[in-house]
């Protein structure tokens, strides 16, 4: 079941300058970064209860943040859904038809699992999904 609207993501193209404006200009707590290899992205979080902001950039100049920064200046990225049972909402949202980008979800930012929806099958908004570690994050 989903439970939370986890984060909305934003790509930018400058890491830094865009961590200092949420910081600075919209007075935001930072709570710090992660690269998650395995998505070639670099993340910053900045938590605003009950959802928080992902900065999004690409983790040695390649990956799907690359990619988009290629055609756009930078941009809303995607929304995350949380789930207490990702495998379940998986199984149920594909046999309604929905497109993922993998066969299972895989690692992402806190030790979460994740999984991607393709744009195309969700008016041009791409959403992930994710289920927090069991620790928590
Ligand atoms: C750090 C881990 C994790 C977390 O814990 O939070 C993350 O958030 S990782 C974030 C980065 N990872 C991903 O984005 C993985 C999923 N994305 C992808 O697999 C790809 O980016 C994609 C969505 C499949 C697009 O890749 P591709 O098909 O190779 O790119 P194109 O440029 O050819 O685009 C095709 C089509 O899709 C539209 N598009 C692309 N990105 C987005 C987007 N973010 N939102 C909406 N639409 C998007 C693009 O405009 C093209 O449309 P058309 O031109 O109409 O065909
Ligand atoms: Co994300």
């Amino acid at each position: 079941m989903i439970t939370a609207l986890d984060h909305i993501a934003i790509a930018v193209p400058d890491f830094e300058a865009a961590i200092k404006r949420f910081m600075e200009d919209f007075g935001l707590e930072f709570k710090g970064t992660e690269d998650v290899a395995e998505a070639k992205t670099s993340t910053a979080f900045f938590p605003l209860p009950p959802t928080q902001i992902e900065l999004v950039h690409p983790l040695n100049g390649e990956g799907p943040i690359a990619k988009y920064l290629e055609k756009k200046p930078g941009g809303l990225h995607h929304i995350c859904f949380r789930s207490d049972n990702i495998v379940e909402d998986v199984e149920r949202l594909k046999a309604k038809g929905y497109q993922f980008l993998s066969d299972a979800p895989g690692p992402g930012a806190h030790g979460c699992k994740v999984i991607f929806i393709h744009p195309k099958s969700c008016d041009g908004v791409l959403i992930e999904i994710n289920q927090p570690a069991a620790d928590g994050h």
